[in-house]
């Protein structure tokens, strides 16, 4: 499923289906998105994003259910795709990084280097990932998982904020080294200290929303506009239970998603 179909710096959108959940004439004729691709299984975002010019590119958070259909998409837009980043180790699907290395030349896996996950390249803070004339910053935002990273686009305009922050909430923190107290310094620490009108896309939505703005989080998240006394009672009492592949997902990805495939 697709939402928005854009490649960064050309002007081309494609608004179709589920709202975004922030005022739709903020977007403006001349913003830039990225491509929005959806695995309805684990309700994961892809995003893909491309320089109009060289055609270097760089997809985010792949999943193995639609790894055919991502190769085809950078097939027909006839990209080169550089980096397959995953902004964390996922506890809920297996990524098809691994998988997709095997199907397009070149391309190289990354992951952060405290994910304790085998990548091409070990990501540290404030790394670039460069495609074409852009680039990725590497912001490190622990606390859902040690190795969660945001990769904010080198014009400060969006950021992929992985299960860091989520549109209205933001990534649990009862497994995998998780922690409320550095989940809340990340988020106000690294996200909220972007621009107010910062385009914030997420590795999940359950509610069909798409993407939102520093702005809207700082003013609505009801976990993160609470002090931080609150958020780790919030966090605390979630009693969430734990996503159905995490026996599976976690080991697979620290290979990559290579484990047993
Ligand atoms: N039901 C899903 C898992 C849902 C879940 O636990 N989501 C995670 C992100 S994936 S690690 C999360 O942090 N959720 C926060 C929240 O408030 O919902 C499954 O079985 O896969
Ligand atoms: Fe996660």
């Amino acid at each position: 499923m697709r939402f928005i179909n854009f490649i960064v710096s050309e002007v081309h959108i494609q608004i179709s289906r589920k709202t975004c959940t922030q005022d739709i004439n903020k977007w403006g004729l001349t913003s830039k998105h990225p491509v929005i691709l959806f695995e309805s299984q684990s309700c994961t975002y892809t995003y893909l994003l491309a320089d109009k010019a060289s055609k270097e590119a760089v997809i985010i958070d792949p999943v193995l259910e639609t790894l055919e259909r991502d190769v085809k998409l950078v097939q027909e837009l006839g990209l080169n795709l550089k980096v397959a980043v995953n902004t964390h180790c996922h506890a809920d699907h297996i990524t098809s990084t691994g998988l997709m290395k095997k199907k397009i030349a070149g391309l190289q896996s990354a992951i952060s280097k405290h994910s304790g996950a085998k990548a091409d390249i070990q990501l540290s803070d404030g790394e670039k990932i460069t495609f074409g004339k852009h680039h990725l910053t590497v912001r490190e935002t622990p606390g859902h998982t040690n190795g969660c990273v945001t990769l904010v686009l080198n014009d400060e305009s969006m950021a992929f904020t992985g299960d860091a922050l989520l549109i209205r909430g933001c990534g649990r923190t009862d497994f995998q080294q998780g922690s409320p107290k550095r989940l809340y310094q990340s988020v106000h620490e690294r996200i909220f200290t972007l621009p107010e009108d910062c385009l914030l896309y997420p590795a999940h939505d359950y509610k069909g929303q798409t993407a939102t703005t520093v702005g809207e989080e700082r003013k609505h998240n009801p976990r993160l506009t609470k002090n931080l006394e609150e958020f780790v009672k919030i966090m605390d009492n979630l009693n969430l239970p734990n996503p159905k592949k995490i026996d599976v997902a976690v080991p697979a990805n620290l290979v990559c998603g290579l484990h047993d495939v």
